[in-house]
């Protein structure tokens, strides 16, 4: 039924090559696959080959797969080129569910027969996605995070009328290109990283919103705070910590009581003119004349200095041998 086995694949299509297809892209290039991209945007491929460019540094210290180069891209002029010949299609393009709908039936009668056909939607259900296309047993989610060739999680899930084998050969096949996945057993809204990281926007929304903290505040209250036990602990067992020898058990004795109330406080905010430029001036202020470039950069820097540190990585050259 499928073209290949996951671990078999040659040849990736990224459909849609912004900040999350050109991602994509970067990732399975350094992992040795030939992929080929599409994006209607005229200016398309520059973009593309800059974003893979300014990538490369960070996917060189990850360790690139053997035949891993940039020359593998080829830049379609139409869909249809593009996924020819895919094994894999990674769709990125905008968040809008109509357009999602009609791509999808696009992509899914341009593929050959079988080929899983993956959304990096960041909301989406599949169940809303799928409506149009005439094989929507093979249209799974496989949601990234920014970036995707250094953020390894991938959530898969599939909708309704996704064939549950599409999503056991997606998870496998983003493993075998080198993902940390999560396979959903049913649709949640937002996934489940992106509904624990709404829940700390609004949150934080609320604050900008009211005065009670600038976005640099909230900024530091995270990566002088609990995002740096986050990159080792997740939230549950890092408050598992916070109840001593008596651990979560003790923790929920202890503070769940306290803890009610800020959890059913407050609704979403009202992103009007004013929040919408509050937190805009605050990220400018924040980057402090520094470039997206010279941010994405730092990013990269940093995602690798905790990578290694946290052991995902080789920490000296002598590990990397081991
Ligand atoms: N930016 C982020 O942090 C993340 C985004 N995502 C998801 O990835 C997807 C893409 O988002 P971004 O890359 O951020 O957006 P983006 O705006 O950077 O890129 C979207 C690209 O799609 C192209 N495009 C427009 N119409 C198209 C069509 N009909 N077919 C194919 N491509 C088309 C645009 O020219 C553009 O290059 C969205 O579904 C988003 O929710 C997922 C995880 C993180
Ligand atoms: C902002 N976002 C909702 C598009 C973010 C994501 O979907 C995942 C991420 O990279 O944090």
């Amino acid at each position: 039924m499928y073209p290949c086995a996951p671990e078999d694949v040659r040849r990736v299509a990224c459909v849609g090559a912004g900040v999350i297809g050109g991602g994509w892209a970067a990732h399975f290039l350094a992992r040795g696959y030939d992929v080929t991209a599409w994006d209607p945007a005229p200016d398309a491929a520059v973009r593309l080959r800059r974003l893979i460019a300014a990538a490369w540094p960070a996917l060189e210290q990850l360790g690139l797969a053997d035949g891993a180069s940039q020359d593998r891209l080829t830049v379609t002029a139409t869909l249809e080129e593009a996924v020819a010949d895919a094994q894999f299609i990674q769709e990125s393009a905008p968040e809008k569910l109509g357009l999602k709908r009609d791509l999808l039936a696009r992509l899914d009668a341009a593929a050959p027969a079988g080929t899983v056909i993956a959304s990096s939607t960041s909301g989406y259900p599949m169940t809303d996605m799928q409506t149009e296309a005439a094989d929507p047993g093979r249209l799974v989610v496989g949601h990234p995070f920014n970036p995707p060739y250094l953020i390894p999680l991938v959530e898969v899930v599939g909708g309704e009328r996704t064939d549950p084998a599409a999503v056991e050969w997606a998870s496998r096949f983003y493993e075998v290109a080198g993902k940390s996945v999560i396979t959903m057993e049913r649709e949640v809204p937002g996934f489940i990283a992106n509904r624990l990281q709404e829940a700390l926007w609004r949150e934080a929304l609320h604050m900008v919103a009211n005065g009670e903290a600038t976005v640099a505040e909230i900024d530091a209250s995270i990566t002088e705070g609990p995002g740096l036990r986050w990159a080792v602990m997740g939230p549950m067992l890092t408050f598992a910590l916070a109840g001593g020898e008596g651990g979560m058990a003790h923790m929920l004795d202890h503070f769940g009581p306290s803890l009610k109330s800020p959890w059913t406080r407050l609704e979403a905010p009202e992103l009007d003119r004013a929040l919408y430029d509050a937190v805009v001036a605050g990220c400018d202020e924040a980057a402090d004349g520094r470039s997206i470039a010279d941010l994405v950069a730092t990013r990269d820097r940093g995602v690798i200095d905790v990578l290694r540190a946290t052991g995902r990585l080789p920490r000296t050259a002598e590990e990397a041998t081991r």
